[in-house]
């Protein structure tokens, strides 16, 4: 399959690695340095662009690969408000694209665990629950999309939590979302229910960028000749 990577930092160079080793080929990689090369012709030479540069810069790139054509997995966090304007060009465009806040498999099942554990922690009102990310200092957005799409599942069970908030003190109908930055750690997302008599946590330990790197060739793998809006439950068949 040949790859155009859009955004040639610590997510492209990773996913550029595990794209060579399952034998795809990178035909165009655009990054702050060369955006003028981002064209409806370079992108003819691609089978599928996948997208990790921001929360800045994903919208606009991500509208114009749509518009020339090409299907599309797409990485940078940060930009979700636009997701129903991008929705909309996609169906315009007949489009292909699939979107993860978080693609490593771990992760995606830990999302499945999340929704669970919520089910199971409701009825027990004893039990306060938060959320907790930690990251690398680099990293731009705050809460991290992978933060958010947990906080929205446990949402989904625990409806009286009307919103989530950031690092400030929370109401009682707010979800609270702890961020840290600290060091290089690719990412370490934790839930946790807390009673006066003891705690109870999930948590999920990136060891490097290889999970999210392998679960993006995944999904362009997996849309590369598809159309449609699809997210990694359909790749991984949860
Ligand atoms: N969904 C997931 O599984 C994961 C998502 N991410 C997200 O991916 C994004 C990128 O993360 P990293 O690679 O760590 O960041 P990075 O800062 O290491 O790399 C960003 C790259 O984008 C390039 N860039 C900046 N503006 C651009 C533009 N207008 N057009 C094209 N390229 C441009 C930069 O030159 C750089 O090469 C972030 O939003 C991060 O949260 C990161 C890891 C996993
Ligand atoms: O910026 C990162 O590094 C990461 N971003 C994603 C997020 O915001 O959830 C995924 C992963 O945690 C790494």
């Amino acid at each position: 399959m040949k790859i155009a990577l859009i955004g040639y930092g610590k997510m492209g160079k990773a996913i550029e690695a595990i794209a060579l080793e399952r034998q795809h080929e990178i035909v165009l990689k655009i990054d702050a340095h060369n955006t003028d090369e981002l064209t409806a012709d370079n992108l003819k030479k691609a089978d599928v662009a996948i997208e990790f540069t921001g929360p800045h810069t994903a919208f606009d790139n991500l509208i114009k690969l749509i518009r020339f054509g090409v299907p599309v997995v797409s990485g940078s966090t940060g930009w979700l408000e636009r997701m129903p304007e991008l929705q909309q060009e996609i169906k315009a465009h007949n489009g292909s694209f699939l979107y993860a806040s978080n693609f490593s498999i771990g992760v995606n099942l830990f999302f499945e665990l999340n929704k669970k554990l919520a089910a199971l922690m409701h009825p027990h009102s004893d039990y306060k629950v938060s959320l907790e990310e930690i990251h690398h200092t680099e990293k731009r957005d705050a809460p991290s999309g992978t933060a958010i799409t947990l906080a929205e599942q446990v949402q989904e069970v625990y409806p009286e939590k009307k919103k989530w908030v950031n690092d400030v003190l929370p109401a009682a109908d707010e979800l609270l979302i702890v961020s840290k930055r600290i060091g290089t750690v690719p990412g370490t997302h934790t839930t946790t229910y807390s009673s006066e008599i003891d705690d109870i946590s999930i948590t999920h330990t990136a060891h490097n960028r290889k999970g999210f790197a392998l679960g993006a060739a995944l999904a362009a793998e997996y849309i590369k000749d598809k159309k449609g809006v699809f997210t990694m439950k359909d790749v991984l068949g949860l």
